[in-house]
């Protein structure tokens, strides 16, 4: 590999099929560090069908359908997201009190894979039912889950970087499993206290890259104004082409 192509991998998400060295700043998704290679296809999500709550990893569907699993702090937006993927208002449900999704939800796209819905993490004051043990809970899931193609770990933009965010992150990582973050709330460029948006991401990547040789895809986003809805769709079309195969 040429220092040019060792450096790009460094810094971009450079998916299957694309050389690294024939990598150009047109092919990178706007508001993210996502490079579009021919596994990226049609991306529109004409259909979405809610499946199925599962409160155990062993009582998620078993169809062998790719899924994408949404993970991250409570609060962060990960129902909205979800909402704003699909263009619908209530398909997951959200709310301003933290601990709203309590069970894996699994969401049926397009007939052919899912968006799985996940508790958020690190709330302490949920109604019992949600002070399940996450580490049990989830980590099963994402051990043994065959088919997940990727976890979409939220980060919130508008708030500096959390110690939690980072463990998760490591953990993913250090278990070789494929994340991509999608940082959320973009739309909140006029913090009341503290740093923008664009600061704390830079903060957050700086501190992620001591831990990896090649970046993880990552991605602004907001489910208020859209931001990054259509550049995440695409992206994960190209890691579903490329799962599929
Ligand atoms: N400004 C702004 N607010 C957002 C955005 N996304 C979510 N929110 C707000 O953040 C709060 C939490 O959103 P949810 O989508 O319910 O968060 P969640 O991660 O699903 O929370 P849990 O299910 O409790 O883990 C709500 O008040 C949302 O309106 C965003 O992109 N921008
Ligand atoms: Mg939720």
């Amino acid at each position: 590999m040429s220092d040019a192509a060792r450096f790009v991998r460094t810094v971009l998400f450079v998916p299957p099929g694309v050389d690294p060295d024939e990598v150009t700043e047109d092919m990178v998704l706007p508001g993210s560090n996502i490079v579009v290679g021919p596994y990226a296809g049609d991306s529109r999500i004409k259909e979405v069908e809610f499946v199925k709550s599962s409160g155990r990893a062993k009582d998620c569907p078993k169809d062998d359908r790719p899924e994408f699993a949404i993970l991250g702090r409570s609060n962060v937006g990960k129902s909205s997201l979800i909402n704003a993927l699909v263009r619908k208002k209530e398909v997951a449900l959200t709310s301003k009190k933290p601990g709203k999704t309590q069970l894996m939800n699994h969401f049926l796209v397009n007939k052919s894979w899912y968006i799985v819905d996940l508790p958020g993490y690190g709330f302490a004051k949920a109604p019992d039912a949600a002070q399940m043990d996450w580490s049990s809970f989830t980590k099963g899931y994402f051990l043994n889950r065959d088919t997940l193609v990727a976890v979409l770990l939220l980060v919130d933009a508008s708030v500096p970087p959390q110690k939690i965010d980072l463990d998760c992150a490591n953990w993913l990582g250090r278990n070789n499993i494929p994340m991509t973050f999608a940082f959320t709330k973009c739309d909140k460029m006029k913090a009341s206290k503290g740093k923008r948006p664009d600061e704390n991401i830079r903060d957050f990547q700086q501190l992620i890259r001591q831990n990896y040789r090649e970046h993880p895809p990552w991605i602004m986003t907001s489910s208020v104004t859209g931001l990054g809805r259509d550049e995440l769709l695409l992206h994960m079309s190209q890691l579903r082409n490329y799962w599929d195969q």
